[in-house]
């Protein structure tokens, strides 16, 4: 059913994400006139605020949060504003949501910001309350579980309420501008796609570094570890787009179906095919970071750092390997995607001592948002010995390029999106179980050899074995 919501409901009003994305997103759109002008936003948690102590905090938030000159408005925004306290675990609270939220004149968009496991006593109150007829539909934050069972449980609860088409699964990255530009680099130039598969593609590596550590997220991290906390999600939604076919069109079935094949065609991955680490005490940007283990206040087993070979077993990778890796406490923040071209078939400056490297596309992501292709170019001079050849640069920064244009959170987007009823950058139900199948076969091998993660200093690229996974293949990672 297509509608605007003229009503979104925040669970989790009152956390982190709220504080730091959600609140300040929807204030920016604000500012920028792109919510329904009749749009009110009702915050719940259990913290027991009134309403102008709820505006009071989402001031204090847009504040911190979010630039001054996105913040023209603001006064408007926080009339939009309204709370209502909830123990969701309870089914006390929610007619008085019900009320708070009263009759839309066309729907309801409910977010949940919360852990997974209030979803379903959640959903619960909801359908107590009457907040689930099919002019509501349902948000949900990640973690989407913690293997394929759990997520199944989350995906049965809210399938009892909400059929598929009315749920939107965020991957924040799918929000990202230069992610959704990778869609437009691959299918709106006649460029890349007669190029784009085996015959031409020699690898594709996916990095995503961060220097953060732990960041309060204690407890929800230490049992998540890096491959479920970034490498289910994010960094495979990354490779489903950069592997997938052409979908017919932009909408959320045809682009879903692509993905979910890749996804679906991923290989299970062998012994010896990934490495985890631990970062220790080290420094970053000249700065002394402490190690996990004194940062948790206690000894753990977490992979803070993965890198892994993956395939995708079809006619058009047949035989390209995808490198990922990820960690926390890297040297610096980058998420950017290496696409390695083959050298040419054959040189024919070969006989006059020219050297050749195959051409290489880097769409960088975050913090730069970039695309560099490297192509061969002959050095200037009269070279009578021989001819000179190098790579160089074309470069594409995308805010050069758009100049004017606002640098926008990933949630702007996908609120919008949400509000809007377009699942297009949300993940589907059975993207996230593929996602899961992949991810709990890794984990399964990494229980079966006992493995453990390897020890790497803070500010450096993680363990040396993650570099060796490469270079068994004759490639090196791209710093
Ligand atoms: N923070 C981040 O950057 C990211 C977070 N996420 C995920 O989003 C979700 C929210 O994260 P975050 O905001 O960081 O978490 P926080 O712990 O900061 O906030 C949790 C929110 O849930 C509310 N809450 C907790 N228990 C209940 C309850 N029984 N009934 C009603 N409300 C409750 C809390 O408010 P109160 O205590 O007042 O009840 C608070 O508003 C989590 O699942 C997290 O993993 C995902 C990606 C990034
Ligand atoms: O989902 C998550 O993402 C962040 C990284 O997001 P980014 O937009 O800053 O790249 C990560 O730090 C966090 O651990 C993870 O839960």
């Amino acid at each position: 059913m297509s509608f605007t919501a003229d009503r979104l409901v925040l669970f989790g009003a009152t956390g982190d994400l709220a504080q730091r994305m959600l609140l300040p997103s929807l204030c920016a759109l604000d500012h920028d006139d792109l919510l329904a002008p009749d749009l009110k936003i009702v915050g719940t948690a259990r913290s027991d605020l009134s309403d102008a102590e709820f505006r009071d905090f989402a001031r204090a938030a847009l504040e911190k949060f979010l630039p001054a000159n996105r913040r023209g408005g603001m006064a408007e925004f926080l009339n939009r504003l309204s709370y209502q306290p909830l123990d969701a675990t309870t089914l006390e609270g929610y007619e008085e949501l019900a009320a708070k939220v009263g009759e839309p004149e066309r729907g309801i968009a409910i977010f949940l910001s919360t852990a997974p496991s209030l979803f379903e006593p959640t959903i619960r109150g909801l359908q107590h309350a009457g907040l689930d007829g099919p002019h509501v539909r349902m948000c949900l934050e990640k973690p989407l579980g913690v293997d394929l069972e759990t997520s199944r449980e989350i995906n049965d609860a809210v399938a009892a309420a909400f059929p598929e088409e009315r749920i939107f699964r965020i991957d924040h990255y799918l929000g990202k501008e230069t992610v959704q530009n990778l869609l437009a680099l691959r299918f709106a130039n006649i460029l890349f796609e007669p190029l784009w598969n085996a015959s031409h593609i020699d690898h594709v590596q996916i990095t995503v570094a961060e220097t953060v550590g732990l960041e309060g997220r204690v407890a929800f991290y230490d049992d998540a570890g890096a491959l479920r906390d970034m490498v289910q999600n994010h960094m495979l939604q990354l490779l489903a787009l950069v592997a997938m076919e052409p979908p017919g069109n932009f909408n959320a079935t045809s682009v879903r179906d692509e993905k979910v094949k890749v996804l679906r065609a991923l290989r299970r991955v062998a012994e010896g095919e990934t490495v985890t680490g631990q970062y220790r005490a080290g420094a970053i940007q000249s700065k002394a970071v402490p190690g996990y283990d004194e940062e948790l206040g206690k000894d753990s087993d977490t992979e803070t750092y993965v890198a892994i070979k993956a395939h995708v077993d079809n006619w058009r990778w047949k035989g390209v390997p995808f490198y990922m890796r990820t960690g926390k406490r890297l040297p610096e923040r980058v998420t950017e995607i290496v696409v390695q071209f083959r050298c040419v078939p054959h040189s024919i400056f070969e006989d006059k001592g020219a050297r050749m490297q195959p051409n290489r596309l880097v769409i960088g992501i975050q913090p730069e948002e970039n695309v560099h292709l490297s192509l061969m170019a002959k050095v200037p001079g009269l070279d009578r010995e021989g001819i000179r050849l190098r790579s160089v640069p074309l470069d594409i920064s995308m805010p050069d390029a758009f100049s004017g244009a606002v640098r926008r959170i990933a949630y702007e987007r996908l609120l919008l999106d949400l509000m809007e009823g377009d699942q297009t950058l949300f993940v589907r139900r059975d993207e996230v179980e593929a996602q899961w199948e992949w991810i709990d076969a890794i984990r399964a091998g990494w229980a079966e050899q006992g493995l453990t993660p390897r020890p790497y200093s803070a500010g450096t690229w993680g363990p040396s074995a993650a570099i060796a996974l490469a270079e068994r293949d004759g490639v090196t990672w791209h710093e």
